[in-house]
């Protein structure tokens, strides 16, 4: 489903931050990337949707060479690709409700599709109480489920979520991670960009490794290894 075939990425300013990186992710899998600041870890995950181009090699999604998208292809990409972010990101004056609903609007989806979709979204995350709610009378833990929410409501095929858990304490970025693992049970393919080797080490799921934009090495999924067992 996702391919990188020899992929390198200098930016304007002559940073390599990826060098001749290959790998694929197929349908379904539960993907890690992890590495140190700087290995290029959010700079993969923008190829992925397009933000940046390769300088040389290909992204393939989907088989489709993403350097070659039109501009209709680029923003239908986009909206089948969930993503999420370290600081949320949803916009303060708008309700948990709205907030969701905006992505369903943004993709041209109907009043009564919205009424029906949103609140099945938002019981999937465990949230369909704090429907009235603003950004700021939630936990951080909540905001974040929100944007997994807003991120599931036009059922993408991949979910990125890019340090999910960098701003939540131990139990809650836990919590946040069975979330992930569910949705993934459900059928999207995720790939989740971490810092929290501890919780990588938790979950027998592929990690990929960068190191100074080099992909260094690939863990399989452990099956049923289970930490300090
Ligand atoms: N738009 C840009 N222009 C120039 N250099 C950039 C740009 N974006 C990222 N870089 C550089 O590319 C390298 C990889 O950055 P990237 O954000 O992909 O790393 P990362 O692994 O996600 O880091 P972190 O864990 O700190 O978020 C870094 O040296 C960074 O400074």
């Amino acid at each position: 489903m996702i391919r990188f075939c020899n992929v390198t990425k200098i930016y304007p300013n002559g940073v390599r931050a990826l060098i001749d990186v290959s790998f694929s992710i197929e349908r379904g899998e539960f993907v890690f990337v992890v590495g140190p600041s700087g290995a290029g870890k959010t700079t993969l995950t923008k190829l992925i949707c397009r933000e940046e181009l390769p300088t040389r090699g290909q992204v393939l999604v989907n088989g489709k060479n993403v350097a070659r998208l039109r501009p209709n292809e680029v923003a239908n990409l986009r909206q089948r690709i969930g993503m999420v972010f370290q600081d949320f990101r949803l916009l303060p004056r708008k309700t948990v409700f709205e907030n969701v609903a905006l992505a369903l609007e943004i993709a041209g989806a109907s009043w009564r599709e919205i009424r029906k979709r949103v609140p099945e979204v938002l019981a999937k995350v465990g949230l369909e109480d704090k429907a009235r709610c603003f950004p700021h009378q939630l936990s951080g833990g909540e905001q974040q489920r929100v944007a997994i929410a807003r991120a599931l409501v036009n059922r993408p095929f991949l979910l990125m979520a890019d340090e999910p858990t960098g701003n939540l304490d131990p139990q809650t970025s836990w919590d946040l991670l069975q979330l992930l693992l569910k949705i993934n049970e459900e059928g999207t393919t995720v790939l989740m960009v971490t810092h929290a080797w501890d919780l990588v080490q938790l979950v027998g799921k592929r990690v990929i490794s960068l190191q100074e934009g080099r992909l260094t090495e690939e863990l399989p999924a452990w099956g049923n290894y289970r930490y300090g067992t």
